[in-house]
């Protein structure tokens, strides 16, 4: 069994969440297993070796648990992209949407230096929107932003198309036909 296989089977999938029609790929059963967790980060920092990369930065809620742990894992720093009104400080923001809706995410730009290589790491790319207004941000502010990881991808949902047409090169480890 590869790592993928194992890690599958710990991903609860829920019909119908939150909206009809949507396959909800649930992995607080793969947080909560200790192993899992462990090879989850395993998996990612495998998939970053090699990556010329001075940061992580980690996309609110579920990206921060993998993000932040590969970070400690790489011995990197953790820029948090958070959803609205959450930063204390001012911010730039960039919307879009969802396979089930719309969402913005806000950066302090001031967490970047001019030129600095940072890895996107989310828990899930669907779409891409989410890991593209990521992209954006962190170049707004001045990162070189080349690669992207995910724990799983949903290669229907074209997210992989949408941020190679940015440049960024995304890889995950757990791929899920179907949406
Ligand atoms: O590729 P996309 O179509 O943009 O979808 C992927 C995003 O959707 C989920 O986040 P969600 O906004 O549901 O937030 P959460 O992590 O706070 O649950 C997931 O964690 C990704 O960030
Ligand atoms: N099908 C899905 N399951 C979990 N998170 C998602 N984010 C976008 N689509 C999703």
């Amino acid at each position: 069994m590869t790592i993928a296989d194992d890690l599958r089977e710990l991903i609860r999938t829920v019909p119908d969440f939150p909206k009809p029609g949507i396959r909800f790929r649930d992995v607080t059963t793969l947080l909560a297993h200790g192993d899992g967790l462990r090879r989850s980060v395993a998996g990612l920092a495998g998939l970053a070796d090699g990556l010329d990369i001075d940061s992580v930065a980690g996309i609110e809620a579920r990206g921060f648990i993998f993000g932040s742990a590969l970070a400690v894992h790489l011995g990197l720093g953790f820029i948090p992209l958070r959803k609205p009104g959450k930063l204390p400080v001012a911010t730039i923001g960039e919307d879009y949407d969802l396979e089930y809706g719309k969402a913005r995410l806000e950066l302090d730009p001031t967490l970047l230096k001019p030129g600095q290589r940072v890895l996107l790491v989310d828990d899930l790319l669907a779409t891409g929107g989410t890991a593209v207004a990521g992209t954006r941000l962190l170049r707004r502010a001045g990162g070189v932003v080349n690669s992207a990881v995910f724990v799983i991808d949903l290669p229907e949902l074209g997210g992989a198309g949408l941020l190679a047409e940015m440049e960024v090169a995304a890889q995950s480890i757990v791929g899920f036909d179907g949406h």
